[in-house]
C-alpha cells in the first residue's frame, strides 16, 4: 500500500465503502484533472479494484490512444470506449477512471449514470495546463494552441460534467488530501435518493 492509501482515515474509507455498496465509483473530468492518479489511490483506500478505461482500451486494442485516433478517428474511438466502459461497469464495485471525453458521449454518459456514482474532478485551466503540457500523448491537444484547445473543451464540457452525482475541486494539493476529499464527498452521499440503486445494477 502507498503512503497516500494508508493515510486516509479508516472510518472515512469505511463510510464511503458502505455508501458505495455494489455500485462503481466513476471518475469523470477533463484531461489532467487527476482521474487516473486519484482514482487509483481511492480504490486502494476502499480496498476495491481499480480500472482505468484508457488503459483498458489500449490493452484490448493493442494500440495507444494516439494510434487509435490516427487509424480510426475519434468516432470509432468513442464507440469502442462506450463498449469497454459498459463491460467494465458490470460486476462492481470498482473504481473506474474514464478518459476525458467519455462522459461527454451521450451513450457512455448513460452507462455511467446507471453504473454507479459519478464523480467530477473539476480543475481550473492553469492547473490542467500545468499538468498536461508536460507530455504530448493526448491526441486532442495536438493543435497549434493546445492551451486554447483545452480552454475551449472546458467551455463545451463543463456544463455536461456538472451532471455528475458529485463534484470535487481538483487543486494542487497533495494527492492524499484529494483522496480524503473524494472519500468525504462519497461518505456524505448517504441518503441521497437520486443515485442509482444497487438493485438496478447488472
Ligand atoms: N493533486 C495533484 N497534485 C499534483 N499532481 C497531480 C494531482 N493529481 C494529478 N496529478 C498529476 O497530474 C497528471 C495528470 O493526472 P492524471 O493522468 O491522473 O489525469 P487524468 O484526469 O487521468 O487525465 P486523462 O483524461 O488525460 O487520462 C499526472 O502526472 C498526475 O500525477
Ligand atoms: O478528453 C478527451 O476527449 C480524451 C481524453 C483522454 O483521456 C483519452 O481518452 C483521449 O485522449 C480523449
Ligand atoms: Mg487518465
Amino acid at each position: 500500500m502507498t503512503e497516500a492509501a494508508t493515510s486516509a482515515a479508516p472510518a472515512l474509507s469505511e463510510k464511503a465503502r458502505a455508501v458505495l455498496g455494489k455500485r462503481n465509483l466513476i471518475f469523470v473530468g477533463l484531461m489532467g484533472a487527476g482521474k487516473s492518479a486519484i482514482g487509483r489511490l481511492v480504490a486502494q483506500s476502499l480496498s476495491i479494484p481499480f480500472i482505468d478505461t484508457d488503459a483498458e482500451i489500449e490493452k484490448v486494442s493493442r494500440m495507444t490512444i494516439s494510434e487509435l485516433f490516427a487509424a480510426y478517428g475519434e468516432t470509432e474511438f468513442r464507440a469502442l470506449e462506450t463498449r469497454v466502459i459498459e463491460r467494465l461497469l458490470r460486476g462492481g464495485p470498482r473504481v473506474v477512471s474514464t478518459g476525458g471525453g467519455a462522459f461527454i458521449n451521450e451513450n457512455t454518459r448513460h452507462q455511467i449514470k446507471i453504473g454507479g456514482i459519478s464523480i467530477w474532478l473539476k480543475a481550473d485551466l492553469d492547473v490542467l495546463w500545468e499538468r498536461v503540457n508536460k507530455r504530448d500523448h493526448r491526441p486532442l491537444l495536438k493543435t497549434e494552441n493546445p492551451r486554447q484547445t483545452l480552454e475551449n473543451l472546458m467551455i463545451q464540457r463543463y456544463p455536461i460534467y456538472a451532471e455528475a452525482d458529485v463534484t470535487v475541486l481538483s487543486e494542487n494539493v497533495r494527492k492524499d488530501v484529494m483522496v480524503n476529499e473524494v472519500l468525504a464527498a462519497v461518505a456524505n452521499l448517504s441518503g441521497e435518493s437520486e443515485l442509482p440503486s444497487e438493485g438496478e445494477l447488472q
